[in-house]
């Protein structure tokens, strides 16, 4: 091979290697210039929500046949307004915020709806279909509910004649599964009442800042709606001990408390609202809220013992299909620390096992199986709550 040619190829070779740098180069600087251009947009976005004109906050009053609504601004006169074309009208109610333009002569956006989080941690239901022979080992539990609460709400003149006053507030204490909140929704059932459900540990996070309006909120829904039943999950979230308020947060839970406390005071004794608290954690309650008048009425909920594990399989294998196999006595002797839930998980459980095998009954092999697995995840859960997991 000549030098010439061996010169021109090592030349060719070389270019070739240049053109892919610089295809390399100008790829690289086409992402750059992209990302920029994102990035000035993002600044331009910015530049104009800070130049924009700020709006006015109103409430929905009413609405008129010819589309204009009555609206209140915050802090202003009642106003006829038009809404414009580009807000979606069905979305306008009473009681809405919306936005008007900086005239104040439009709607001009309709408001994140200021009671949806509250709406989502709070259950209302008129009427809640557990009844007591839903519930299993819990009969002398029922019958003190039956007494301080349904019997007030359905008699308040046999307690007037007699002069004695039952509790405005009774706390139902015990481990998580046991049928806190079944009693409560059945106690509501068979009063015909209505029943307000509120997770404290929910409220005392979602409404920072909002907590006592959150309650005053729940008390004044509870009287419209009584004879109500207001049923206060988990209320060591709000009601625990006092610690020393150093943080925002714990002085945030305090005033919660304190609104709870001051709604309870407010109440007579024979009002048609009762409220039903309940907790895991007695221990750490604040001893103000367990005082003569508010939940002076302790009514412990435990877990179920052999009689009451085998009433609790009852309610849920009648309405199973299992064989002859199956023996209640032995199934509630090989479950002794279950609750409720655990039974009732239990017995799905169980259900599944059959599917799985083919099999078109529930049978006592299949039980033990479901035993089996639900102790160990009981297990595996007990060590993982200790802390004891290694990771
Ligand atoms: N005593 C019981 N009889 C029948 N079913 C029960 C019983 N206890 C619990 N269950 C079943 O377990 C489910 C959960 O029980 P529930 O919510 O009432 O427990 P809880 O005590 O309120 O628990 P938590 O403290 O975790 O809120 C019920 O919906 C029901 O299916």
């Amino acid at each position: 091979m000549s030098d010439e040619l061996e010169y021109s190829r090592d030349a060719s070779v070389t270019d070739e290697h240049a053109v892919r740098i610089l295809e390399e180069k100008i790829r690289t600087m086409q992402m750059e210039a992209e990302s920029l251009r994102k990035e000035l947009n993002y600044y331009k976005s910015e530049m104009e929500k800070l130049l924009s004109p700020p709006l006015i906050e109103a409430i929905v009053l009413d609405i008129l046949e010819d589309g204009r609504v009555v609206v209140k601004s915050t802090s202003g006169p009642n106003l006829v307004v038009n809404v414009s074309g580009t807000v979606d009208f069905s979305s306008i109610k009473v009681g809405r915020y919306v936005a008007l333009n900086q005239r104040g002569s439009a709607v001009v956006e309709v408001l994140r709806d200021r009671d949806d989080p509250l709406v989502r941690s709070m259950e209302v239901v008129e009427r809640p279909n557990v009844r007591y022979q839903d519930i299993g080992g819990l009969d002398q539990q029922i019958q003190e509910v039956r007494e301080v609460v349904e019997l007030p709400l359905k008699k308040p003149e046999l307690f007037k004649e007699l002069g004695i006053t039952p509790p405005k507030g009774i706390l139902l204490y015990g481990p998580p599964g046991t049928g806190k909140t079944m009693l409560a929704k059945a106690v509501a059932t068979e009063s015909n009442a209505s029943f307000i459900h509120v997770v404290a540990s929910e409220f005392a996070q979602k409404f920072v800042g909002e907590g006592a309006r959150v309650v005053r909120d729940v008390f004044e829904l509870a009287r419209k709606k009584a004879p109500s039943i207001v049923f206060i999950d988990e209320i060591d979230a709000i009601g625990a001990k006092r610690v020393d308020l150093g943080t925002s947060g714990e002085r945030e839970v305090q005033r919660t408390l304190m609104q709870l406390l001051a709604e309870i005071d407010g109440f007579q004794p024979l009002d048609n609202v009762k409220i039903i608290a309940a907790t895991n954690r007695i221990d750490i309650l604040d001893p103000a809220l367990l005082r003569p008048g508010r939940f002076d009425r302790l009514i412990e909920i435990p877990l179920p013992n052999i009689e009451g594990r085998k009433q609790i399989l009852r309610i849920y294998l009648q309405k199973m299909k299992v064989d002859n196999s199956v023996n209640v006595d032995e199934l509630a002797m090989m479950t002794e620390g279950f609750s409720g839930a655990d039974l009732r998980n239990l017995c799905t459980e169980a259900g599944y096992i059959a599917i799985r095998n083919d099999s078109n009954v529930i049978s006592m092999t299949h039980f033990k199986s479901a035993i089996e697995r639900l102790r160990s995840k009981k297990l595996s859960k007990e060590v993982v709550d200790r802390g004891e997991k290694y990771v």
